[in-house]
């Protein structure tokens, strides 16, 4: 029997030669041999030269003038570091604490245990018979953890070093790491955690006078950095199990928007299904507060409406973004259970009248000022037509694997946002997708207790309840 395969043999060789037998003298391998490692120490020693070099001054000191002056030196050096702390700290970690602790860690840490984690986390190539190790290009520290900057192998796809990631973090002795895309195709970025910014409470943040509604700081995020949200242009939905923190989100926000209540360029209309329990502390924040009867919640909604529409035809032709002023103000719509008024109502006329409501102000209020700010225990199928009308959104602990990519959009649990392993001790804690990057970043929710919720609402209150 023949077998007959249709396609293209791949030859083995494309040259089959016989090369005659060279006999190399032993004395020109031996040189070969001494000409590699001297080159590969000169490579050694001018990548290490920030240990070579001191190593190379304190020798030739001690041998020029003796150890006493050396120690001397160290101590003069020693002396000149602590000074510079003691001055200007914030210089000295970035440009000379931090540095030096990374490239220490490089060599340490990574650079040690880089082939082998490798290997175990399935991110070695072979071509030709050949194992291939992803290059190791840059390790930059801080407070609280390393950027290890990497290069990629062909045909590796930065969403398999994102599901990498936590087996690499543990590889390397750490609990957390998260891998970011760069400017450079050919580059991921390792973020390994040393220690978590995101530990401990966020207390809240001070109320700015007037808001910037393109930044307005809510949290921390895990690079220690804060956390900003842009509510220009957006809806924000905010969904996470039960006690997971979608208050302090909520009340995150409100108070960076306080300065705009008192102004009068922010008016807040408030919305809570669950009968007040969550918002009544903030009441006189709000121009309008609606609880408990659906029908007056679809009301006031329905009201929302006009003001909307009534505002969209004076700036028809004139603005494509509208500009808050007190007579015209920003209109912040708050819910705090969405699915309750979308969903779970029993009433079906209500229930309509709310949903037509909330599809109008999610699809056209975002140019006029009129956003949705929405929390949502459960973000399930009952809810999907309006969940797709929230730019922004907030992913907190969620029960469920697959919950995440339900809010943050598939493949966002793949990419790091693992809302389901979020201990319940961290209530505050969540995930959010930044302009431009196409990670999600955790983040960490300033928390408002009461006292702070009753001080915010006394001091920038307006005291409209309807
Ligand atoms: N950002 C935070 N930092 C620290 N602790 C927090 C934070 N947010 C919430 N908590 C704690 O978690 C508890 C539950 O928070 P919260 O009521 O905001 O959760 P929730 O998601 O709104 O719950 P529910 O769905 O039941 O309304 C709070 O009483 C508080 O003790």
């Amino acid at each position: 029997m023949i077998n007959v395969i249709p396609g293209e043999k791949i030859p083995t060789a494309p040259l089959n030669t016989r090369l005659p037998v060279w006999r190399i003298p032993g004395w020109l391998l031996a040189f070969v041999w001494l000409g590699r490692g001297t080159f590969r120490s000169v490579v050694l020693t001018a990548r290490y030269w920030w240990i070579t070099g001191p190593a190379a001054a304190s020798w030739w000191i001690a041998d020029q003038h003796g150890w006493p002056v050396l120690a001397g030196v160290v101590a003069g050096l020693v002396a000149g570091a602590l000074s510079w702390w003691r001055l200007h700290p914030a210089s000295w970690l970035r440009c000379g604490w931090y540095p030096l602790v990374g490239r220490c860690r490089r060599l340490w840490i990574y650079r040690r245990g880089w082939t082998s984690a490798m290997t175990a986390c399935g991110l070695v190539g072979v071509h030709g018979g050949e194992r291939w190790v992803p290059r190791l290009l840059g390790v930059r520290s801080n407070r609280w953890g390393d950027l290890v900057t990497v290069r990629l192998l062909p045909g590796q796809h930065p969403d398999d070093w994102a599901k990498a990631a936590p087996r690499l973090a543990y590889s390397f002795n750490l609990r957390e790491a998260r891998a970011h895309t760069t400017g450079r195709p050919d580059r991921v970025v390792l973020h390994f955690v040393r220690r978590d910014p995101l530990v401990g409470t966020v207390q809240p943040f001070p109320v700015p006078a007037s808001p910037d509604l393109s930044h307005l700081q809510l949290g921390v995020r895990e690079d220690g950095t804060a956390y900003r949200l842009r509510l220009t242009g957006s809806h924000v939905l905010i969904a996470g199990a039960t006690n997971s923190g979608k208050g302090s989100v909520l009340w995150s926000l409100l108070r960076s928007l306080a300065g705009g209540i008192a102004s009068g360029l922010v008016e807040v209309w408030a919305f809570d299904p669950k009968g007040g329990m969550e918002l009544a502390a903030g009441a006189p924040l709000f121009a309008r507060f609606a609880y408990d009867d659906p029908d007056s919640m679809a009301g006031v909604l329905e009201e929302a409406v006009k003001r909307m529409r009534l505002r969209a035809a004076r700036l028809r032709g004139v603005a494509r973004q509208h500009t808050p002023t007190v007579d015209d103000p920003l209109i912040v719509v708050v819910v705090d259970e969405l699915a309750a008024l979308t969903a779970y109502l029993t009433d079906r006329k209500v229930r309509d009248r709310i949903r037509e409501s909330l599809g109008l102000l999610l699809s056209q209020g975002r140019a006029v000022g009129v956003h949705v700010i929405a929390a949502l225990q459960d973000p399930r199928k009952d809810v999907l037509p309006f969940r797709d009308l929230f730019p922004t959104r907030i992913a907190l602990r969620m029960t469920e694997p697959e919950q995440a990519d339900m809010v943050l959009g598939d493949g966002a649990r793949d990419r790091g946002a693992m809302c389901d392993l979020i201990p319940e001790t961290s209530p505050g804690v969540g995930y959010v997708v930044l302009d431009g990057v196409r990670e999600p970043v955790r983040v960490r929710f300033s928390y408002l207790d009461d006292g702070d919720v009753s001080d915010l609402a006394a001091t920038y209150g307006r005291g409209a309840a309807l």
